[in-house]
């Protein structure tokens, strides 16, 4: 058990990101007043996690909503699924639902909260290390189409998140180096403290109970919690800030790649690549400095993170990648636009790029493979 942490949200229905170690019972107090019913969302293979849980329930009515594991869950059947399930217990708007999970099931609970009856109250309990800092805050939520990743969804603002590290405990080494590719973005777009301490820090020391993992995931939700206060639905910055694209740093590749190894490859690990692959870019049309590119390689490395992808394995070329990346949610018409960098901490939007361009950075992390 730890003090918590609290972290305001402060867009224009604020909530609290609650981080500690063993603070299950700031639960209770992150639900609506008078909620009588809850709907827990969580895939099977996370279901040792509920009796902990429940333990914090006591005298409310609770239904579990069991869900595929991982992106299995991110469609329109486990959607509708939940749906149904809802509809049978007559769940009713002052009913709400709480997410269990990593963040394939906290977009998806986020998403049948956000549809029920046009939106009840949801509040996430990220299991995972990439959930915590990342796929709870925010309120993105959302499920894959076959034409690519969280192309169908809505926004949906929790009423609260808690992130309860022990829970981290469980979660396998490769999950938690994945987690570490959010982690390492928001350090390049906003907090570059957070590189320094990844690079200050023996990877292997970065366990759950570690305090640097602690000051890693509170300055990652600080960076995120601070972006979507100022930009809650991607419409743009203030003056001279992408505003919330600035947290799709990498994630355009990262989407591609997704779709292209059918969600064999980690988010994180994807996101990692597509970083590499956007520093690259941003050498060859912005003039990034060689150092801070190598830096990328270099940091993400540290942790065990993939830097190069070839789609040699799945038979992906960069047409077939290019023709994915179209339907990107940032793409306007015909123009691609990726997030790039002007130097450390200065994310900027790099609006239909030439194509050599694009071929020439990703032939640097697919060893030449176009
Ligand atoms: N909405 C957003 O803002 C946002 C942000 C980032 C990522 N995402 C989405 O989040 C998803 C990636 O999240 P993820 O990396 O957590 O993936 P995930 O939900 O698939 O979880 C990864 C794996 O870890 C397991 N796991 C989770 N917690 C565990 C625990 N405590 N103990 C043991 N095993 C555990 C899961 O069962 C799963 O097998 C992607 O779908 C991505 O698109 C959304
Ligand atoms: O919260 C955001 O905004 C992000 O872009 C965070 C990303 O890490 C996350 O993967 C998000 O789901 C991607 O958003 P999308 O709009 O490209 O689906
Ligand atoms: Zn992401």
């Amino acid at each position: 058990m730890s003090e918590p942490t609290v972290i305001r949200v402060a867009t224009a229905s604020p909530y609290d990101v609650v981080v500690g170690r063993g603070v299950l019972d700031r639960l209770r107090g992150l639900l609506p007043a008078g909620v009588q019913r809850v709907a827990i969302v969580c895939p099977e293979s996370l279901e040792d996690l509920l009796d902990p849980l429940a333990e914090h329930l006591e005298g409310l009515d609770a239904m579990v909503l069991q869900v595929p594991d991982g992106e299995e869950a991110k469609n329109w059947e486990v959607a509708a699924a939940c749906w149904e399930a809802l509809g049978e217990e007559g769940f009713t708007r002052s009913d709400a639902v709480i997410t269990l999970g990593g963040g394939a099931t906290t977009d998806l609970g986020g998403f049948v909260a956000a549809t029920w009856l046009r939106g009840v109250a949801v509040v996430h309990v990220p299991t995972s290390l990439l959930a915590m800092v990342d796929a709870a805050v925010g309120g993105k939520t959302g499920i894959n189409s076959p034409a690519g990743k969280n192309l169908i969804g809505s926004f949906h603002e929790p009423v609260g998140v808690l992130c309860d590290l022990a829970l981290l405990d469980t979660l396998p080494r490769a999950e938690l180096v994945a987690g570490l590719g959010e982690v390492i973005k928001c350090g390049f777009i906003a907090d570059p403290r957070i590189l320094e301490l990844v690079e200050e820090t023996d990877p292997a020391a970065l366990t759950p109970d570690s305090p640097v993992l602690r000051e890693l995931v509170e300055r990652s939700i600080a960076v995120k919690a601070d972006v979507v206060a100022a930009d809650l639905k991607e419409t743009g910055g203030a003056a001279g800030h992408p505003g919330r694209e600035a947290l799709n740093y990498g994630h355009t590749l990262a989407h591609a790649i997704e779709k292209a190894t059918d969600y064999s490859i980690r988010h994180g690990e994807a996101v990692a690549i597509g970083c590499v692959f956007v520093a690259e870019l941003a050498a060859r049309t912005g003039g990034l400095d060689r150092d801070l590119v190598e830096r990328h390689r270099a940091v993400l490395a540290r942790v065990g993170l993939p830097t190069t992808w070839d789609g040699s394995g799945v038979g992906a070329d960069f047409d077939s990648l290019l023709a994915t990346m179209a339907v990107d949610k940032k793409a306007r018409g015909n123009q691609l636009r990726f997030l790039v960098l002007a130097d450390l901490a200065r994310p900027t939007v790099l609006a239909g790029p030439a194509e050599d361009d694009l071929r020439a950075a990703y032939a640097t992390i697919s060893g030449g493979a176009a």
